[in-house]
Formats: C-alpha cells, sequence, structure tokens
C-alpha cells in the first residue's frame, strides 16, 4: 500500500514529514472557508468527528474531488466485524488514514485493516492506512491515572505498548504525543509511522493540550505526519502560520 504524501516537506536528513490541518469545524461551509484561504499551501485535511457527524461521508468526497487527501480520525473502538465494516465504507470515499483506538486491541486493528484494503478496493480510489491511536495528547499521567484507576502511569511505556499492539495487527502506523514519539520511532523503526498532534508553533497557546511540542521537535523525534489544528486555522493569518511550519519544518535536523 502506497500511502500519500502531498504537500511533503522533504527536510534535508528527516524523511519527509506531512502536514495536516484539522478541519475541526461544524459544517461544510466552515471548513470550505479554511481549504480556500489554505489553497495551495496545504494538500492534507483531517476530518474529525465533528464535521464527520454534520456532513457524512460526503465531506471526504468533496475534499478528494478538490484534490487534497483525507484523514479520517473517528477513532473506532467496537468488536472486530463492526470496525471492519466501518473501516470498509470509510475506504470506499477516498481516505487515505483512519483512525482507530489502539487500546481495541490486536485483533480489531487487523479487522479494521481488512476492512480498508476491501474498502479501498471497491473505491479504487487509493489505499487507506489504519492508525492506533495510543494516549490522547489532552491527557497528562495524573488524567490517564484517573481513567485507568492506576496511582502510577509510564505514559511512554503504555504508549510503546500500545504502538506494540498496532504492530501485531498491521496498522500503518499510531498517533501519539511528541514527547512519546522518540521511544516508539527507537523500537519499531520505519514500522510504524508516527502521526503527532498537539503541535504548537513557538510561544503558541497550548489550550486543552498537555503534551505539545513544536513541528521541527516532532519532526526530529520520528514524526511522519504532524496535525496542526488551532496554530493555523486560529491563527490570525493560516497561510503564515502553514509557512512557518514549512520554514520549522525544512530547519529540522
Ligand atoms: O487523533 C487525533 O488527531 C488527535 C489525537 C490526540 O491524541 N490528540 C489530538 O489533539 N488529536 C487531534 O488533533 C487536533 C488537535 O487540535 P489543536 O489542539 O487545535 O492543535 C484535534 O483535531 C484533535 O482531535
Amino acid at each position: 500500500m502506497t500511502l500519500p504524501s502531498s504537500a511533503t516537506v522533504d527536510a534535508t536528513v528527516h524523511p519527509p514529514v506531512t502536514p495536516i490541518v484539522a478541519l475541526d469545524v461544524a459544517d461544510r461551509r466552515a471548513a470550505q472557508a479554511i481549504v480556500s484561504r489554505l489553497g495551495g499551501s496545504c494538500g492534507f485535511y483531517k476530518v474529525g468527528l465533528e464535521l464527520f457527524a454534520a456532513e457524512g461521508p460526503d465531506i471526504v468526497s468533496w475534499l478528494r474531488d478538490a484534490g487534497k487527501s483525507v484523514f479520517v480520525d473517528l477513532k473506532l473502538h467496537d468488536i472486530p466485524n463492526t470496525v471492519r465494516g466501518a473501516a470498509r465504507s470509510v475506504a470506499r470515499h477516498g481516505a487515505s488514514l483512519l483512525t482507530v483506538h489502539a487500546s481495541g486491541g490486536s485483533a480489531m486493528i487487523r479487522a479494521a485493516g481488512e476492512g480498508a484494503e476491501e474498502g479501498a478496493a471497491t473505491g479504487a480510489l487509493g489505499g487507506c492506512g489504519i492508525l492506533g491511536v495510543t494516549i490522547l495528547t489532552s491527557m497528562d499521567a495524573a488524567a490517564i491515572g484517573e481513567a485507568w484507576g492506576r496511582e502510577r502511569v509510564d505514559v511512554t511505556g503504555e504508549v510503546v505498548r500500545l504502538a506494540g499492539l498496532v504492530a501485531t495487527g498491521g496498522g500503518a502506523g499510531i498517533v501519539c504525543s511528541g514527547h512519546e514519539a522518540a521511544a516508539v520511532h527507537a523500537t519499531f523503526g520505519a514500522a510504524l509511522g508516527l502521526l503527532i498532534p498537539g503541535i504548537r508553533l513557538p510561544g503558541g497557546d497550548a489550550h486543552d493540550q498537555r503534551r505539545v511540542m513544536t513541528p521541527r521537535a516532532a519532526a526530529d523525534a520520528g514524526a511522519r505526519w504532524l496535525i496542526l489544528g488551532r496554530a493555523v486555522t486560529g491563527a490570525a493569518d493560516p497561510v503564515a502560520a502553514m509557512g512557518q511550519v514549512t520554514a520549522s519544518l525544512a530547519g529540522a535536523v
């Protein structure tokens, strides 16, 4: 399966890192405003729960027709048969990447990959890689401890463990914060592509994120894809913000 790399920044030493802008908006009209404002400066968009719930899979087809690659971030977590069917439907509409929760286990991840392959074959729009979400960047050790009923959590150890489930299940990569990226990269190398959210330009507001990183630091840690949300879409000048991201990546050493 060949994964797309549109709008790729080819850093001198690093493998290419692809920025993906998150369309965390209420409807197609708002999404359209961002896509037309960014124009050629962004070739890859994320459709998350809010926009997908509002517009359904037509939003994926619309982005594809506009020449963009699409990451559908639904963070699926269900029995393998249900996830297989959902992945089949998403891939048929031309998504290039789809998320499931890594904690769903290797059988569920494998089923997602099978469904995505079936859907991509009928849709004829290219392959759809399955990414396993490890631990959300909005959670710190205290929040994870509360959710999991544990006093102490080794966040990096848990992320590497969950990444192992994704590797066993044949996933294309994982979603993790930049803080764990280097440990995952050291363990799995190129076998797992790393998609890093919680990206902030130097000095930017972290908002509700707990584990943030600059584009360059994430690239240095081994990122393959970066998710850019409010750092770009909330900027007074989103095109200039994209330019800063690109410049930062080009300087990655
Ligand atoms: O799967 C994701 O994309 C994701 C995983 C994660 O652990 N943390 C995380 O923030 N995200 C997404 O990345 C984006 C972050 O948005 P900003 O905080 O505005 O940069 C949102 O679309 C989140 O849904």
